[in-house]
């Protein structure tokens, strides 16, 4: 199995999905790798067709590399504290350089990527190759010198790049030759508009890059976290915070597609979606942090893709609210690594998945919470969602994971339906609200029984995969964590104690075994990161703190330089794999935080 290698005159880089960084302007997101290029940018949002691709095929799918010409020494990379902005920092021979690379928010104007380069010792030569390729790498725009820089044209795309460095246009890209000494800074940015439009003006790079430093270091300052491993749980909330679209407040699970959970596999999603599951989880922990905001905003969000009849509620939409996300393949790409075929669009959309109906009404029980009352209007909308679900609540589904295997009773489904009726008794009791309390409390009570006595097994101790199978999956961890179960129950214990021995990988869980498991798809996949740290929040609620923290700190190790996690780490190959970053496991990082957090309160005061 080969890595992408990135080749210099000198030198070859190999990039590991950990090789990148994340930045993003609430709208869009770019993956910046270690050699100082951007292999992954979609415009003008999170789920348009991309103008840089390398990251899932090769340099002819466009990239954007700047970095010093001769051969790197050395590499160091980080955000400036509280921020997206990415400084990567390059040693030479000649001296060291450092490029800054963020995209500002864009208020009224238009997409933008910037980079500024700085002279940091001696005199650095350096080499820069701007390669749009539109819509998947399938186009190379017609690129033209413009008063200050080149213009890229390609269908309803135009990218201008500005910079006063000066610029060649070869092969349909965009070079220059440079060198910049102490002290000095070369700036580039890169803009994007539609091209029957006219070409928007440019703020300049330093007073963008003042704006955004700004803006983010404001946007850290409000976290209302002083628990333990803050650093992390803020450099979670920034990252989940960059996948939000903020024009509908809507979340993307991750801002990649197809980066394989299995390395050489099938086994690659498109997730530049809004999946209710994850931004709802995503959701309760910028809540947690004290950001009301985007959680209202989501709120929003949902209360219009929601309308009409809740049996049309789909388990994911597109990031403006749209609901048709048609899955196909891209034939030309040849995959991370080779792992083909390269989705887009996501067949999942249409699946029915129980477990949303918890997460929504979780949410919103969690909002009244927030502040204090149910506002009238919304009710009637929550109401006729309850009364929808007991309707459909004994159906099999397709499952928290969305395998496209069979439909099944799924344990972790069930669970969450209980969350429904649970959380609709709560409402109605805390808030003084119309509804059917006595029928919801038969309904919760009845639940809670079936799923322990057909999700199970008492000879083993352990809630299962789905009613009446012997299969585990890492999915019953949250019965401690949505409070179907106290975390000290035995049947708690026991499940914990199954899931870590039959799921389990170097202390790492699975989410359930593929082999075992019919998920409709050949090969493996690597350790889910949420899973593991749903393991540290049942450890933690167990009262186990010690492993828990043990199982923290090494998870949190697995995230590379600059705090970042994908969806699964490989055990056996060592690296990340999955698409990148995950809100997911970002998200879980926070819960795990918060967890341990309240069991050390609750063992300070024993
Ligand atoms: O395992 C097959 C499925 O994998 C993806 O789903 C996973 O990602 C989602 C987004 O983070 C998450 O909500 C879900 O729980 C995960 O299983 C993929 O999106 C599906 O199309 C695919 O069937």
């Amino acid at each position: 199995m080969h890595h992408r290698r990135y080749t210099t005159d000198q030198r070859e880089y190999a990039m590991r999905i950990e090789d990148y960084g994340l930045i993003g302007d609430l709208q869009s997101a770019a993956l910046v790798g270690r050699a100082g290029n951007i292999d992954w940018l979609c415009l003008p949002r999170f789920d348009s067709p991309s103008c840089f691709a390398a990251l899932v095929g090769d340099d002819r799918h466009g990239h954007w590399s700047l970095r010093p010409a001769a051969e790197i020494t050395g590499v160091t990379r980080r955000y400036r504290p509280g921020t997206l902005i990415l400084e990567t920092d390059f040693e030479t021979a000649d001296g060291a350089v450092r490029v800054i690379d963020f995209m500002p928010r864009r208020g009224d104007g238009p997409p933008r990527l910037m980079r500024i380069v700085e002279g940091l010792r001696g005199r650095v030569s350096m080499r820069m190759r701007l390669s749009l390729r539109p819509d998947y790498g399938t186009i190379t725009p017609w690129v033209e010198p413009a008063a200050d820089g080149v213009l890229a044209t390609a269908g309803p795309d135009s990218f201008r790049l500005s910079t006063p460095v000066p610029l060649g246009i070869s092969d349909g890209d965009a070079t220059a030759d440079f060198t910049v000494a102490e002290g000095r800074r070369e700036r580039f940015t890169l803009c994007w508009h539609y091209s029957f439009g006219p070409p928007p003006s440019v703020e300049d790079a330093d007073s963008a890059l003042a704006r955004t430093q700004a803006w983010w270091h404001e946007w850290s300052s409000r976290l209302e976290y002083a628990g333990p491993y803050r650093d992390e749980v803020l450099t979670s909330l920034i990252v989940l915070k960059a996948m939000t679209y903020e024009v509908t407040g809507a979340l993307i699970a991750a801002p990649t597609t197809s980066l394989p959970e299995d390395i050489g596999g099938v086994r690659n999603w498109d997730y530049r979606f809004c999946w209710i599951r994850d931004s709802v989880l995503a959701l309760e922990s910028l809540l947690a942090g004290g950001y009301t905001e985007e959680a209202f905003s989501f709120r929003s969000f949902l209360q219009r893709v929601g309308t009409g009849d809740p049996a049309k509620i789909q388990i994911m939409y597109s990031i403006g609210g749209e609901r048709r996300l048609t899955e196909f393949e891209l034939p030309d790409m040849p995959g991370y690594e080779g792992s083909a075929p390269v989705r887009v669009g996501n067949a999942a959309s249409e699946q029915f998945q129980l477990d949303v109906y918890g997460e929504l009404i979780g949410v919103a029980f969690l909002s009244t919470e927030a502040v204090g009352r149910v506002e009238p209007h919304l009710w009637p909308r929550w109401r006729t969602l309850i009364e929808y679900v007991e309707s459909i609540w004994g159906e099999p589904d397709d499952g928290i994971w969305e395998t496209r295997g069979p439909r099944r009773h799924f344990t972790q489904s069930k669970v969450m339906a209980w969350v429904v009726f649970d959380r609709a008794v709560r409402l109605v009791e805390r808030y003084d609200l119309e509804g059917p309390v006595e029928r919801w409390r038969r309904l919760r009570d009845e639940i809670h029984d079936e799923v322990c006595e057909r999700g199970y097994d008492p000879q083993r101790n352990t809630f299962t995969q789905y009613y009446g199978s012997e299969e585990l999956d890492a999915s019953v961890l949250t019965i401690p964590l949505v409070g179907f179960l106290p975390g000290t129950d035995e049947r708690v214990t026991g499940t914990i104690d199954a899931v870590t021995r039959e799921l389990g990988r170097d202390g790492f869980v699975s989410r359930y075994s593929t082999s075992r498991t019919d998920d409709g798809l050949p090969g493996d996949e690597g350790q889910f990161l949420a899973c593991s740290f749903w393991l540290v929040a049942a450890l933690a609620r167990n009262g186990r703190l010690e492993q828990a923290r043990t199982l923290f700190e090494r998870l949190a190790a697995l995230s590379n330089d600059l705090g970042l996690l994908a969806e699964e780490y490989d055990v056996g190959r060592g690296r990340q794999v999955g698409n990148f970053p995950q809100a997911f496991s970002h998200l879980t990082l926070i819960g795990a935080a918060y967890a341990i957090a309240a069991a050390e309160g609750a063992a300070d005061e024993r």
